[in-house]
């Protein structure tokens, strides 16, 4: 009991009954006299006939039972093992269907009943008499009535469970709740209990980035279309207007919305061309290569499309939404806006401080250059070229994660003119060589004539040889060993370390990821607890929360987080519930020792109890809440 101690603990008499004499007093000379307690609490004594010492009244003589209970008894156990014995709750509906309850606990697993304060761990068993010679104490061994259900099952008020009750509780809707937690077919549900893959839908078929960002809101008077060829709600993801500078894609203007697909609801990327004439179909053929290519490094192309929305003649190209994508320009080489420094050297005085361009770290370069050698590896295999290798067309889509945007788009603008691919593929190197140099040196310009030795110089300074060999290799006049195999022969070593650090990250994610099942699972049981304690419907009827399976279920709820200090004041121990909650998750044999509100009584139920009767009861709501849809 780490967590729990009652501030004034007198009216709690925790002691060994062994040591009070008053308990055992009666034991010297009254066990003929005194009744067998196993009449007093099942009505009948297995062991009558088989050496019971205690008194067995004839079958005329009616039991004293429960109800009238000695005051000392009342004192020591407010909790008889009767009240225990309260059948589970069953549904009139649902009674004749319902099986009887669980089998007997095994002996490994009794469920002890035990005076507070005398727990048997510590003290060994408890001496209680009546209890001489009887088996593992079984709370679920119900004497069988008449059609196999319990006896106290018969005596149940049937208005207590009328079917009607639950009308009243919209809130309990089946139909407005999760069908895959309230699951119609309430046998299958007991048995097989909640999966994680219930609640994860599967991902579309054709990977969807992110759509956490769900809530732009489109800019009032854009003037944009309100559906263009199954998509809808477009907001432009780049600034539009007369003042914005523009910077044209090959020869034309082109702009990047966020559109909301009409047939799936999710996402995507509309790069519009603008005042474009479509001469051939034909020059959509290379978006069909395009829209097989599937790799890590490269913003899938989805469709294209010719459009007369926007008034003019514009070429549409969908590719994959990625949330809160940046371009590498923007990244890395844009300029910030000079930040006002606050200075108080010499009285209050204010000053602009321009940002100085940082220097890209080695390793994230090595990075960039092994993912988008992946990306063009994998597209020259497929006997394509990627065309545009651009600072402002490859987006940082996660911490160091890039991505090749805008494939097929050059492919379909210049199908007219059409060119060698292996010259396009030598292209693509020179295009990445030039890449290099502008991220190592930030600035766009850094490979151009006047640039070039300063940009090397540069590079020197700050980076490895390695990385300038590369970028001299890669802006090198083409060869016949010029190619991206070759170059990622040069690279091999990088290859390993950032194969190393990707499964590394794998690793860290999935850690991350178990833990968020953890958190799953823990907040299943704290719904369950939250469905089952103190049900407003049966706060009127003792048996639903004050005997059996629901007693226990809230004295561990109380347990769990009603734990007060030595001073009274609460105890608020997230370890604890933790560890608590799991434990129940895992239903362990370890017991906890639960104390009644009134401290008059304990019990110590292993958590594996627990689960079980926290499973029947949630069981029994569930079977309750879908009665009367069948
Ligand atoms: N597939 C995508 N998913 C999410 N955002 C994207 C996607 N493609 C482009 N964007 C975003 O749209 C914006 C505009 O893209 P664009 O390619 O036009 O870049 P840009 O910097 O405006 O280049 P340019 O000035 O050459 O037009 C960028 O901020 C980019 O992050």
């Amino acid at each position: 009991m780490a967590f729990f101690a009652r501030p004034q603990s007198t009216a709690v008499r925790i002691v060994d009954p062994n040591s009070q004499d008053e308990l055992k007093a009666p034991k010297k000379d009254s066990t003929q006299r005194k009744q067998c307690r196993n009449i007093m609490i099942h009505g009948y004594c297995k062991f009558q006939d088989k050496g019971c010492i205690y008194s067995h009244p004839s079958p005329e003589t009616p039991s004293p039972g429960p109800a009238s209970p000695s005051p000392q008894e009342t004192r020591t156990s407010t909790i008889t093992p009767r009240a225990l014995n309260a059948p589970v709750f069953v549904p009139k509906a649902l009674a004749a269907a319902t099986p009887p309850p669980p089998p007997p606990l095994s002996a490994e697993q009794p469920l002890d009943i035990t005076p507070a304060g005398t727990s048997p761990i510590a003290q060994g068993p408890p001496d209680f008499q009546g209890y001489e010679g009887q088996e593992a104490y079984d709370p679920y061994a119900y004497p069988e009535g008449e059609n196999g259900l319990s006896k106290q099952m018969e005596e149940l008020d049937p208005h207590f469970y009328d079917d009607n009750q639950y009308v009243a509780y919209s809130e309990y809707d089946p139909n407005a709740l999760d069908a895959s937690y309230y699951s119609p077919v309430p046998p299958v549900y007991m048995r097989q209990p909640l999966d994680y893959h219930l609640y994860t839908p599967a991902p579309p078929a054709g990977f969807v980035a992110s759509t956490s960002d769900s809530h732009l809101i489109a800019p009032i008077g854009s003037n944009l279309p309100d559906e263009l060829q199954g998509y809808h709600t477009l907001v432009p993801l780049e600034s539009t207007g007369d003042t914005v500078e523009r910077r044209k894609l090959g020869n034309w203007y082109s702009t990047v919305y966020r559109a909301i697909r009409s047939s799936d609801g999710l996402p995507y990327a509309l790069r519009r061309i603008e005042n474009y004439r479509l001469m051939h179909q034909s020059a959509f053929s290379a978006i069909e290569i395009w829209s097989r290519i599937q790799h890590p490094n490269i913003i899938t192309v989805k469709e294209a499309f010719t459009t007369r929305s926007f008034n003019d003649n514009s070429l549409v190209f969908v590719h994959t939404y990625h949330a809160d994508a940046q371009t590498l320009f923007d990244v890395h080489l844009k300029p910030k806006p000079p930040t006002m420094q606050t200075h108080y050297q010499h009285g209050r005085s204010q000053h602009l401080q321009a940002h100085l361009p940082t220097i890209i770290p080695e390793r994230t370069i090595w990075s960039y250059i092994v993912q988008i050698a992946s990306a063009i590896k994998k597209v020259h295999d497929v006997g394509q070229a990627v065309r545009m290798i651009d600072v402002t067309k490859i987006l940082v889509t996660g911490q160091n994660r890039i991505r090749i945007s805008s494939c097929g788009v050059i492919d379909v603008l210049l199908h007219d003119t059409p060119q060698d691919i292996g010259i396009l593929q030598q292209e693509d190197l020179t295009m990445f060589g030039r890449l290099l140099f502008a991220l190592c040196c930030n600035n766009v310009t850094a490979s151009s004539g006047q640039n070039f030795q300063k940009s090397l110089d540069f590079m020197g300074r700050n980076y490895s040889p390695d990385i300038k060999n590369v970028a001299l290799f890669l802006i090198s006049k083409g060869g016949p060993h010029r190619s991206i195999d070759q170059l990622l022969d040069l690279i091999r070593g990088n290859v390993v370390v950032e194969m190393e650090d990707a499964l590394n990250a794998t690793d860290r994610l999935e850690n991350e990821l178990l833990s968020e099942l953890e958190n799953a699972r823990l907040v299943r049981l704290l719904c369950k607890f939250g469905f089952i304690n103190e049900r407003p419907e049966f706060a009127r009827e003792p048996r639903w929360s004050e005997t059996g399976d629901r007693y226990i279920i809230k004295l561990f709820r109380d347990y769990v987080f009603h734990q007060v200090d030595e001073h009274g004041n609460p105890v608020v121990n997230l370890s604890h519930v933790l560890v608590c909650l799991n434990k129940l998750d895992a239903g362990t044999d370890e017991k906890v020792m639960l104390v009644a509100r009134d401290e008059q009584s304990c019990l110590i139920v292993s958590y594996k109890e627990i689960k079980r009767c926290i499973e029947e009861a949630f069981g029994d709501l569930t079977r309750a809440s879908t009665k009367h849809r069948r």
